[in-house]
């Protein structure tokens, strides 16, 4: 690696990488323009030789299945055959995959489509523009307040070199800058990310295992982001330098820190994408160094209730909602699943030879939890996985969550404010009165597990000496954690919707009622078990006779629903069975052609 210079630097795709077509399966792309790389429709993959070599020595566990299990509009790349995969292999190379943009977001001269349909074809890609505006209003003057040392890493969208502040505060103090050319922004798109890039570091700087920003910087050429120097290199090297795996005590000490950037960066609205072990650094060499998240280059804000519908990130670690285009926070958390799964046994939970592979993998496979090292792993650390793994986003644990997990629970970490629990308690605020006594039920009886992540929540949003809160208790500890991201993402508005909570206050077991996920708890072991003793409690204290119409209206559905709806209630006494009080506890998802027009 060379030194670095404060000048347009090859663009990623001279280094020496290669890039494989994945979609479309037509003529591989054209280079790379900037960092909204996907053009053409096609998603590019970058490999770098280094790391390439042995992909195509490891064979995948997942036989093909037949039709595609691709969302619209991403297509498969050539069918390959993958067989089985050998589990005694040493660590494979990390993903070849880079970043799987969604070319047609980004046609329309906006970053994120946000709605209507997105259209399929790849024709028409954002030209390059020749008046785009490079300014961006950062100091002008890198030069004489930095002075660059040699490169420290390279990626697809810039390259990051060791400096020295020259004066100031920052004089001497070891700094690392990643330098992103102007030239290779050639959209509109291309130079809002990068200033969404500074934007989120800015804001969610501080944190302890988020690197910490300093300066942005321009001149005619480059983007200079100034951060920290963190020196012991990415997390993918330091499992590759332990033979491919991390014993589980130190995994664990690994996964606490990942969780509770997370966990913050989920607090704040932001949604960092491309969460990988290639974008953990240790500060240090030492061995107990502290990690720091770093490339916030796909990350985006997001508004409580909002989903979105870009494919970004890196195969292996891409959540199955992001391939369906509908994904909020809880995609992160499966990419953290992923980590944790590659910590614990040294391969990766989702693998194909073809990014198509993987992607079926993803949607369709279940890791293998059977093969060695599993059977020596502890029961509570595959629970642990699997619960961040589940397909269905809804039934994920958040980061606040695992870090409560029986796995990770400990006295030594803090468990962080969660923002589920904003979104939880403001449905149940509007739920009927007979939707609160099924939940009231369902809430006395979780077990301790769930009774304690519930506790610490509680705890954070300070109940008043009488042991309840208001809708200024959650305000209030919003107010305590926010970070001009927050504002960005308009995580506040949640608190508008929870007005009903400005005449009333709740106590500890209502809030519990308030703040459980049915679908969380469906994942669990122990579920039915569960879901029985709910039930006993809801024939004692809010069963009572309803009619065929009455459920309809309660479930917010159309006759059509009326045949499914007469099997949940009892023809003995008109009140919901067993089966009848867990469907309704779910809700029912129908088709909207049978939902009740008003
Ligand atoms: N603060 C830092 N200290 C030390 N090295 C760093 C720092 N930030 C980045 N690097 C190195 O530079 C590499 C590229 O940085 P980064 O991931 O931000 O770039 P990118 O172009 O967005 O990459 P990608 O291709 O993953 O999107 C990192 O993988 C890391 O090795
Ligand atoms: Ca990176
Ligand atoms: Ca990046």
């Amino acid at each position: 690696m060379g030194q670095c210079y404060g000048k347009t630097i090859p663009t990623a795709d001279n280094d020496g990488t290669t890039t494989i077509t994945v979609a479309g399966g037509g003529d591989p792309p054209p280079p790379t323009p900037g960092r909204s790389s996907a053009s053409n429709g096609v998603h590019s993959v970058k490999n770098t030789p280094s790391r390439s070599s042995a992909t195509s020595t490891w064979p995948s566990p997942y036989p093909h299945g037949g039709a595609s299990p691709l969302p619209a509009g991403v297509s498969p790349s050539p069918a390959r055959s993958t067989p089985r995969r050998f589990f005694k292999r040493p660590f494979p190379p990390p993903s070849p995959a880079k970043h799987i943009k969604a070319s047609l977001a980004r046609r329309f001269g906006h970053a994120r489509p946000r709605e209507g349909p997105i259209p399929e074809d790849g024709a028409a890609a954002e030209e390059p523009d020749q008046s785009l505006d490079k300014n961006f209003g950062y100091n002008k003057n890198f030069g004489a307040k930095y002075e660059l040392g040699k490169e420290v890493g390279r990626g697809h969208f810039g390259h990051t070199c060791q400096a020295k502040g020259r004066k100031g505060e920052l004089r001497d103090l070891p700094l690392a800058v990643k330098i992103i050319s102007k030239a290779k922004m050639t959209t509109a798109i291309s130079i809002e990310d990068v200033r969404r890039e500074v934007k989120i570091l800015k804001a969610l700087s501080g944190h302890k295992h988020l690197v910490r920003f300093y300066d942005a910087c321009e001149d005619a050429n480059n983007v200079y982001i100034v951060m920290e120097l963190c020196e012991g290199g990415e997390l993918l090297d330091k499992i590759l330098s332990r033979g491919g795996r991390y014993i589980e005590e130190d995994a664990k000490l690994i996964v606490v820190q990942i969780l509770s950037v997370v966990a913050f960066c989920h607090l704040q609205g932001v949604v960092h994408r491309d969460l990988k072990p290639e974008n953990f650094l240790f500060t240090s060499r030492n061995e107990d160094a502290d990690m720091r998240l770093i490339d916030f280059g796909l990350s985006d804000f997001i508004r409580p209730e909002e989903r979105l519908n870009d494919i970004v990130g890196s195969a292996y670690y891409v959540a199955p909602e992001v391939l369906h285009r509908s994904y909020s926070l809880e995609a992160d958390i499966w990419s953290v699943g992923v980590i944790t799964y590659i910590l614990l046994c040294g391969s990766r939970p989702f693998w194909a030879r073809t990014e198509s592979g993987i992607f079926r993998a993803v949607l369709r496979a279940d890791p293998n939890f059977d093969d060695l090292p599993w059977p020596s792993v502890s029961a509570e650390a595959k629970d642990f996985v699997k619960r961040l793994l589940n397909k269905d986003y809804r039934k994920r644990m958040t980061a606040a969550q695992a870090l409560n997990h029986p796995w990770l629970r400990s006295e030594n970490h803090h468990i962080p404010l969660d923002i589920l629990i904003y979104k939880l308690v403001k449905s149940y605020l509007h739920a009927t009165p007979f939707k609160r006594a099924a939940l009231k039920a369902l809430s006395k009886a979780l077990t301790e597990d769930e009774l304690s992540y519930l506790r610490a929540q509680f705890r954070l949003l300070e109940p008043n000496k009488d042991g309840r809160i208001s809708v200024d208790n959650f305000k209030m500890a919003l107010v305590r954690n926010t970070t001009d991201a927050m504002k960005e993402s308009r995580v506040p508005d949640i608190l508008n919707a929870m007005a009903p909570l400005s005449y009333r206050k709740m106590d500890f077991d209502e809030f519990c009622a308030a703040a459980i996920s049915t679908y969380q708890l469906e994942a669990l072991e122990g579920w039915e078990q569960i879901a029985s003793t709910a039930f006993e409690h809801f024939e004692r204290e809010g069963n009572r006779v309803i009619s065929v119409d009455e459920l309809a209206r309660e479930l917010n559905v159309g006759p059509t629903a009326h045949t499914l709806l007469r099997d949940w209630i009892q023809s003995s006494n008109g009140k919901l069975s067993l089966l009848g009080y867990t469907k309704f506890l779910h809700g029912v998802t129908l088709r909207s052609s049978n939902t009740r027009q008003h």
